[in-house]
């Protein structure tokens, strides 16, 4: 099933003379399930593209369809609820609130959104990313893994159709970033969350069902991984 759809997106910054088209017409498709990498060289509009399919930012043409919703529909609050409720968002700094203890920090989405914690399944999560330990721990206290899987966590914690990661091995060191990676394909596994992953790292690439190349705004190339039987 097609999750998300977009049609020639387009997205330019500032105006006049030095205008940036950050995007020249992006069409793509991401299925239900699929763990997507996005590759590119520095400034080819993978953030851009990112933001724009998690509704941080809007397009300046083209058209965004995340589970049969064009996002240009809703309006802000609309858009609002509709990110919280379908999209789990990690970055490369982990953003986590300095003052609550990792499960706080993990479960302030689900507490956002009036929602019962569904505790079994946070445990479950918790236990997946091997943060049993580390519940009670504030973030000053934990290593930089283990701060991105508590980001993780809570990326996951309202159970969103979408993960949505800019770089999320971008402050860890290789070992770390493997670990981190792994843990990411796993929940990919277990849960189906669709993901999608900004990467600068050709081997973090490999991990993923179908990378796609973005070069100046443009998508210029979309392969399967090798040995892909899907
Ligand atoms: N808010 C903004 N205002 C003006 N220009 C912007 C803005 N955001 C991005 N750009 C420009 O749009 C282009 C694409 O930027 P983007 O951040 O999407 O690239 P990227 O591939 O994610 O780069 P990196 O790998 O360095 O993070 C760049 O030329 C950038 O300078």
């Amino acid at each position: 099933m097609i999750i998300v759809k977009t049609t020639a997106v387009k997205k330019i910054f500032g105006e006049g003379e030095t205008a940036v088209q950050a995007l020249r017409g992006i069409s793509l498709t991401i299925n239900d399930g699929e763990f997507i990498a996005i590759v590119g060289t520095s400034g080819s509009g993978k953030s851009t593209l990112l933001h724009i399919l998690g509704g941080l930012d809007y397009p300046t043409s083209g058209k965004v369809v995340i589970y049969g919703k064009n996002l240009a529909d809703l309006n802000d609050e609309e858009l609002t609820i509709f990110r919280r409720r379908n999209i789990g968002f990690v970055f490369q700094k982990f953003n986590l609130v300095p003052m609550l203890t990792a499960w706080e920090n993990i479960i302030i989405p689900v507490r956002l959104d009036s929602r019962v914690v569904d505790t079994a399944y946070l445990e479950r999560i918790v236990q997946l990313l091997g943060l049993e330990e580390k519940k009670h721990e504030f973030p000053n206290n934990l290593s930089g893994g283990q701060q991105q899987r508590v980001a993780i966590a809570r990326a996951l914690a309202t159970k969103p159709a979408i993960i949505l990661a800019d770089e999320p091995t971008g402050n860890l060191d290789s070992k770390t970033s493997q670990e981190v990676l792994s843990l990411l394909r796993k929940t990919n596994q277990e849960f189906g969350q669709t993901i999608v992953m900004i990467t600068h790292n050709e081997e973090a690439a490999q991990l993923a069902d179908r990378i796609l190349r973005l070069e100046d705004g443009q998508l210029v190339s979309e392969r399967l991984k090798e040995n892909d039987s899907k």
